[in-house]
């Protein structure tokens, strides 16, 4: 696993000291960290220690009590909620561990659908959509409902989904969570692989090491908490 040395690339994202609770149950407790632009990060740590707290946060769905997360030049914490809807529409993908395909419609429909919601003409949009099926070399499913597809199949539509607006950066919560090992393999190099071509950064979130590894560059969380800081980050966060 590789590391990027500070200067070396532009940071895509930032988060400084981030503090999270529910009600009164503190789940991130002050996590500083940053991705550079391009770079696969993975996030780790046990059950419960705030992964996908900390993935909320860094994608605008939770304003944190405290702290603040950038995106390039913008403060997303800062921004109000209709601010942050709109980024994540045009800017940001994510990807859950269940796809969260709608079940209702095909696979070229469903990865279509962003791009509709954000005004494009239908034909732009399937078109689009057909492209990048393709990547996920899932074109041949572009009639198919959700229903019809395997677990795995179902992920690389959900991905292709959560990447046809061409967004600076995906977020993927256990994306193979819910599969076998050798489809979850079959997601992960296809998401390496089109990422890099894209140049879209990824921060991952996982609990299974073999994913983990995909990853650039991992950092573990503990209890809400960085369990250690690289000195690549501190050397980032400090320019
Ligand atoms: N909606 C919620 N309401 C109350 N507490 C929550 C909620 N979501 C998470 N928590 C608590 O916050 C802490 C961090 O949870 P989080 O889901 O971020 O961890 P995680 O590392 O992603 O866990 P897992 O791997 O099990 O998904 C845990 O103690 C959890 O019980």
């Amino acid at each position: 696993m590789s590391t990027i040395a500070s200067g070396e690339k532009a940071v895509a994202l930032s988060a400084r000291s981030l503090v999270y609770s529910y009600d009164s149950a503190p789940a991130l407790k002050g996590v500083t960290m940053q991705v550079g632009r391009g770079e696969i990060l993975s996030i780790t740590g046990a059950s419960g220690s705030g992964k996908s707290t900390l993935l909320l946060c860094l994608a605008g769905v939770l304003p944190p009590d405290a702290g603040e997360v950038r995106l390039g030049e913008r403060v997303i914490s800062a921004e109000s909620e209709s601010d942050r809807s709109r980024l994540r529409r045009s800017q940001i993908g994510v990807v859950f561990q269940f796809g969260q395909l709608v079940p209702e419609m095909t696979a070229l429909e469903n990865v279509a659908l962003p791009l509709l919601l954000g005004g494009s003409r239908r034909s732009a949009a399937e078109a689009a959509a057909r492209t990048w099926l393709e990547r996920f070399e899932v074109g041949g499913l572009a009639d198919a409902r959700p229903t019809d597809m395997s677990g795995g199949q179902a992920q690389r539509v959900a991905i292709a989904r959560a990447m046809v607006t061409e967004p600076e950066i995906v977020f993927a919560d256990e994306p193979t969570g819910a599969l076998d090992s050798l489809s979850g393999e079959l997601v992960m190099t296809q998401l390496v692989r089109v990422a890099r071509d894209a140049g879209t950064t990824v921060v991952l979130v996982t609990h299974d090491a073999r994913v983990s590894a995909y990853g650039d560059r991992e950092i573990t969380l503990r209890d809400g908490e960085l369990d250690a800081q690289p000195a690549d980050l501190i050397d980032m966060s400090a320019s």
